[in-house]
Parts: structure tokens; C-alpha cells; sequence
């Protein structure tokens, strides 16, 4: 282990301070060294050691970090955090002391490691501001701001019918492959135009698609200012288990040092079936779904420390798009369910939508955001207030009229405006729009002005419209309007 990954194990945190404090100093002749009992699967368990706690660290032999999950009477179980291979039954353990931390800072931008921090890039070791530990405390109520600036997603559906402020937790839930780590890349690459510090976490992701990932970021100039955190498939349980902690850690120094950071884990149900793994190994009681009872536990601490912070505690914000899969659309699956109830809202993906073509495939019916709502900016709100139940509602009427038969002219009307406004809404990866853009394509469709071009010409209109008003004031009506017409010519 190199000097800026090496763990710092000397201080500790208030928990095991406090549990220091209130615990009789150990008896003389307490035992520091124990000795591996069993080893497989990325676990360990050891006997014969008295003086480890819970979360704290060992160290195997080769330097192979530990970390205590279960303290029994007769065992630790501990989790490895490198590669366990070489080590075997009988091998000596020694308590490091202190808890697990890994570097955070401004010298992580720019970089992809793995979530100890360790290089994946090639390039030389990432010089931090300091070790933080990987289990840390929520924010505090008091310490907490309201989300009142919005975090544009750029993309239009999401930030017209369902907006995200900074410090939100928005849910991405989806089948396999619906488009969901597509919306969470774009929602990074929309940042181009903010503040933000996009960190993106991959936890047992394909090396292609993560490979992917990054060359969007490079390709929008972002790669500089973002973090790419992987646990590969490959990586030991442990690694993959601590990532998202270990990011949350890293992306909560820009929101401790008053700046705003995105953090997307992508994705969770990888890491409910990897902490369902480690605890069954280490004989846990499993419950619903096979999964321990913590896992709600586990995931809500998780979420909890992405946050808008008061101005007092210096107004940073940490906004977290964590990403679930489900089965068959399956939202009352145990992971979906208890993620869709620790925040603040879900954008959901629908499989026959992706199917049928139209991307992004968001569900209008089934998704939310809680509490984005007051941070959209005006002028988009006042173009999207009546958006959702229209769509809605030409939904329900195109289900209707694909029966055939006759309908009457109203319906007619409104199918046909609704079909312009999904291919508005429309839109393909790797393309995050503007405000300007988003403002000008429901302008369009509040003003009916597509009326009369036939629908290939309105996918010419939206497409020239995104390309064209990048830079305009998204509040000048006009102007939109100049540039509507002149798309419109255009396409005609
Ligand atoms: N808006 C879009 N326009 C065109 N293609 C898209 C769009 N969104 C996603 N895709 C394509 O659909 C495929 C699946 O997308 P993506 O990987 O984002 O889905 P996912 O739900 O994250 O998949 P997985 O479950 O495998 O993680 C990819 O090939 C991607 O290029």
C-alpha cells in the first residue's frame, strides 16, 4: 500500500470513543494477536482476538486490511478488503485500531480509482486533503438547509415534470437495460454548465460500460472536475461492499467545504445482493428476499449523508441519484421499495416504453420528485404546469384509440398534440439540453407551434431548436420564439 492509500488508522471515531470511555480499560494480557479460523469469499473469520470492535480494522498477513463486521463471543467475522488469495486458515491477525478511511479532496479530481483510493488511471497516486472515515454521521437537522436551488438533470421530461434540487435524493429504478445509468451520465454531463462535481460510483458495473462513462465525461470536458469511483465484478466483496460509502465520503468534502456535488450509485441493487452474499457468509439470520434485516438500515444511513446544508454550515449541497434494477417492472420488491421510501422521490423507467422506441422511457404515471418542485425555475414551471396531466391523458386516449373505430374531434386533437409533445420530450443519450432549450421546446408545444409539420419534421424542428438556442436567456420568449421559427423554416 502507497503513503496517500495507506489507511489511517490512528484516530478514532465518536462511537468507538465513546464506547472507549464507557468500557473499562481491557484486563492486562488481553490477546492482540489472533489467527484466522476460516477464509473464502472475500471473509474472514477470526478467533482468539479481544480487543477489536465493530467497524474497526485488521490487518492479515501480505497487509491485507480487515474490517469487522460481527463480533461474536468465540469470532470475528471481517471482511477483506484486498486480495485474500495467499492468505490461509491459521495465519496470524493484528488489530490495526481506528476505522476505515479513504481520501477525499480536490486531488481525487480528475481521477478513477477504486474506493479505497487506490489509481485505476495509470496515472500517479492522487495527493488528498486528508483521510475521512467511510461510515460517517448524517448531517445533523439543524445543520440542514431546504433544497431550494435546482440541479438541472438536462434532461427535459425530468426537469419539466419531475425537477431535483440540490441536495435531493432522486431514485433511478428501472428493468435492465431501460436507460437508467444513460439519465444519471447525462444528469453528470448537464453540470458542464454548473458548479457541480459529478462523481460517479460503479459498483460491479461491466469495465465497457463504465469504460463508457468516462469518455462521456471526457467528451463534455468534465473529466477534469469529476471522480470516477469503481468496484469492479472482479474486485474482492469487500471492495465492491464499502464503495458507495466510500464515495459519499469523497463526495462530502466538496459538500463540507461549501461547494455542491452530484454523486450517482449506480447501483444499488449490486450492492444489496453483494451485502446479502457477505452476510449469509458470515451466518446471519436472512430475512425478506433472502437479505438481512439491515439492509434498510444499511441504505437509508447511505442516503441520509447526500444533503443541502443551512447556510450556517456553509450552504454545500451533496445531491445522490442512487440507481436500482427491478424484475419484470416489480416496484414492491424488497430493495425498490425500501429505496423508494428513504428518498425523495423516483424517476421510473418503463420497459415497453424503452421497447417501443421512445427514450428517455420515463413512466409519467409512476414517477415523482418530492421535493424539486419549488427549485424548478420559473419560466419552465409556468410552461410545465398542466404538461403531466396532459400526457397522461393522451396516453390513456392513444391506448384508446389504437382499438380503432371512430372518435370524435377533440380526442382526435388531442392524441395529435400529444404525439408532437412526446417527440419533444424525446430525446437520445449523451445530449443534455440547456434551460434555453428545454424552455424553448415546451414553448413550442404551449403554443401550438409545430402545428401543421408532419412528425418527422417535428423531430427535425426539436433537434435544430437543442442545437440552436444553447446560450440564449431561457426568460426571453422571444427571442425562443425567433429561434422556433427559424427551425421551423428550416425543417419545412
Ligand atoms: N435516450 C436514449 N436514446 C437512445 N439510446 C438510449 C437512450 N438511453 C439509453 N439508450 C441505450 O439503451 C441501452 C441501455 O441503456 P443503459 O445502459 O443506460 O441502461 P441501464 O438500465 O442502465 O442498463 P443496465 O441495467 O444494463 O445497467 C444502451 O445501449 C444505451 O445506449
Amino acid at each position: 500500500m502507497t503513503g496517500t492509500l495507506s489507511l489511517a488508522l490512528t484516530e478514532w471515531t465518536g462511537r468507538q470513543r465513546n464506547r472507549l470511555v464507557a468500557d473499562p480499560l481491557p484486563p492486562p494480557g488481553w490477546r492482540q494477536r489472533g489467527r484466522v479460523s476460516h477464509i473464502g469469499d472475500g471473509i474472514a473469520l477470526i478467533s482468539g482476538l479481544e480487543n477489536a470492535s465493530a467497524d474497526g480494522m485488521l490487518i492479515l498477513p501480505g497487509g491485507v486490511p480487515g474490517l469487522v463486521l460481527d463480533l461474536d463471543q468465540d469470532r470475528l467475522g471481517c471482511l477483506l478488503l484486498g486480495d485474500g488469495n495467499a492468505i490461509k486458515a491459521g495465519d496470524p491477525v493484528s488489530v490495526a485500531g481506528g476505522v476505515l478511511r479513504v481520501p477525499v479532496g480536490n486531488g481525487l479530481l480528475g481521477r478513477v480509482i477504486d474506493p479505497m483510493g487506490r489509481v485505476l488511471d495509470g496515472g500517479p497516486d492522487p495527493v488528498p486533503d486528508r483521510m475521512d472515515p467511510v461510515e460517517r454521521a448524517a448531517p445533523a437537522v439543524t445543520d440542514r438547509g431546504t433544497v431550494a436551488e435546482t440541479m438541472p438533470t438536462g434532461t427535459t421530461i425530468i426537469d419539466a415534470l419531475y425537477p431535483i434540487g440540490r441536495g435531493q435524493r432522486e431514485l433511478i429504478v428501472g428493468d435492465r437495460a431501460t436507460g437508467k445509468t444513460s439519465i444519471a451520465v447525462d444528469a453528470m454531463l448537464a453540470q458542464a454548465r454548473t458548479n457541480i462535481v459529478p462523481i460517479y460510483c460503479a459498483i460491479g458495473q461491466r469495465a465497457s460500460a463504465v469504460a463508457d462513462v468516462i469518455i462521456s465525461l471526457k467528451m463534455a470536458g468534465l473529466m477534469e472536475r469529476a471522480i470516477v469511483v469503481v468496484a469492479a465484478p472482479d474486485a474482492a466483496p469487500g471492495l465492491q461492499w464499502i464503495a458507495p460509502f466510500a464515495a459519499m465520503t469523497m463526495a462530502e468534502f466538496f459538500r463540507d467545504t461549501g461547494r455542491h456535488a452530484l454523486l450517482v450509485l449506480d447501483d444499488l441493487s449490486k450492492h444489496a445482493a453483494m451485502h446479502r452474499q457477505i452476510s449469509l457468509l458470515l451466518q446471519r439470520p436472512p430475512g425478506r428476499e433472502a437479505f438481512p434485516g439491515d439492509i434498510f438500515h444499511l441504505h437509508a444511513r447511505l442516503l441520509e449523508r447526500s444533503a443541502k446544508l443551512s447556510p450556517a454550515a456553509g450552504g454545500g449541497s451533496l445531491t445522490c441519484l442512487p440507481v436500482v434494477e427491478t424484475q419484470a417492472g416489480n416496484l414492491s420488491a424488497y430493495i425498490p421499495t425500501n429505496l423508494i421510501s428513504i428518498t425523495d422521490g423516483q424517476i421510473v423507467l418503463d420497459a415497453r416504453q424503452f421497447q417501443s422506441g421512445q427514450r428517455p422511457a420515463v413512466d409519467v404515471g409512476r414517477s415523482v420528485s418530492r421535493v424539486g418542485a419549488r427549485t424548478q425555475p420559473k419560466v419552465l414551471r409556468q410552461l410545465a404546469e398542466q404538461l403531466k396531466l396532459e400526457y397522461a391523458q393522451f396516453l390513456e386516449l392513444e391506448a384508446f384509440t389504437r382499438f380503432g373505430g371512430l372518435v370524435d374531434e377533440r380526442t382526435r386533437q388531442t392524441v395529435e398534440r400529444g404525439r408532437r409533445l412526446r417527440l419533444l420530450l424525446a430525446q437520445r443519450q449523451g445530449r443534455p439540453r440547456s434551460l434555453g432549450a428545454e424552455v424553448a421546446l415546451l414553448l413550442a408545444h404551449d403554443e401550438n407551434l409545430t402545428d401543421g409539420l408532419d412528425l418527422t419534421a417535428v423531430e427535425r424542428v426539436r433537434d435544430a431548436i437543442a442545437a440552436h438556442v444553447d446560450g440564449t436567456d431561457p426568460t426571453d420568449l422571444e427571442a425562443l420564439r425567433r429561434i422556433i421559427a427559424k427551425a421551423k423554416d428550416a425543417a419545412e
